[in-house]
């Protein structure tokens, strides 16, 4: 389970987060929705420890992020909105630093790389460097590191931006499979469509609030819902 509770951050302009809180329950995929500048992304790199939070604590499965950062991280991966490669290495090595750094059974990824790698259509790739691939194809390849790990929480920030129907309709296959293994899933879209079938529950923020949230009962619902946030 993650507990994100009170969750506060600002900078000297404004509150990006303000006393968020909530629940995600093992095996469910909840989108994060909000307009543009809601905070989504802000929470994101909260929960992944990459900002400084003012107030509140940030759980997941008994291990506080503030007490046990390094314990806490491992069992979380994250899809950014924008692939963040590292120029000096090529696919294939990108995919060998999250091997070692995640600690996994290079056997193991070795089937499952290729299986990801073929699916997403990359595999002519995996000598090349960031800078001769498209956007498309670079977030293919952040996205396949993301998925490597077997962990309890996947954050994805915007995953189906720049990707195609084929590599779209692959990737929400997958994310269904590993919330059948108990991941959790939060992911935001602006693609509210793409979330119908997908997600379970969902948290709407409004200017760093958390507004609205719950089980995604009736889909045209909560769009309406959305619409008039
Ligand atoms: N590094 C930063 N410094 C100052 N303000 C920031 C910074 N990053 C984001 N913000 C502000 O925080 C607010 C929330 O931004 P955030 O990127 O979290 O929104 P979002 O919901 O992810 O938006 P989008 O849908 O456009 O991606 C915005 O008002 C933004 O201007």
């Amino acid at each position: 389970m993650l507990t994100v509770d009170q969750v506060y951050f600002s900078t000297k302009q404004q509150v990006i987060l303000d006393q968020i809180q909530f629940l995600l329950k093992s095996g469910s995929i909840t989108a994060l929705i909000g307009h543009n500048g809601a905070g989504k992304s802000t929470l994101f790199k909260a929960i992944m420890g990459m900002i400084h939070l003012e107030a509140g604590e940030i759980i997941l499965d008994g291990i506080a992020q503030s007490d046990n950062f390094l314990a806490f991280k491992k069992h979380l991966s994250y899809i950014p909105e924008e692939a963040f490669l590292l120029s000096e290495l090529t696919v294939e090595q990108h995919f060998q630093l999250y091997i070692e750094s995640y600690q996994l059974d290079p056997v193991k990824m070795e089937q499952q790389i290729k299986q990801y790698v073929d699916a997403f259509e990359i595999g002519d790739k995996l000598d090349q460097y960031p800078e001769s691939l498209s956007k498309g194809m670079r977030q293919k390849v952040q996205i396949i590191c993301a998925l490597l790990p077997e962990v309890k929480l996947l954050l994805v920030d915007e995953p189906f931006e720049g990707l195609d129907v084929h590599a779209t309709e692959y990737l929400i296959d997958i994310l269904k499979k590993k919330a059948r293994t108990g991941t959790m899933i939060l992911l935001t879209t602006h693609q509210l469509d793409r979330l119908q079938g997908l997600a379970d529950h969902y948290l709407m923020l409004q200017q760093g609030k958390l507004i609205s949230s719950g089980p995604i009962e009736a889909f045209d619902q909560l769009k309406r819902r959305f619409d008039q946030s």
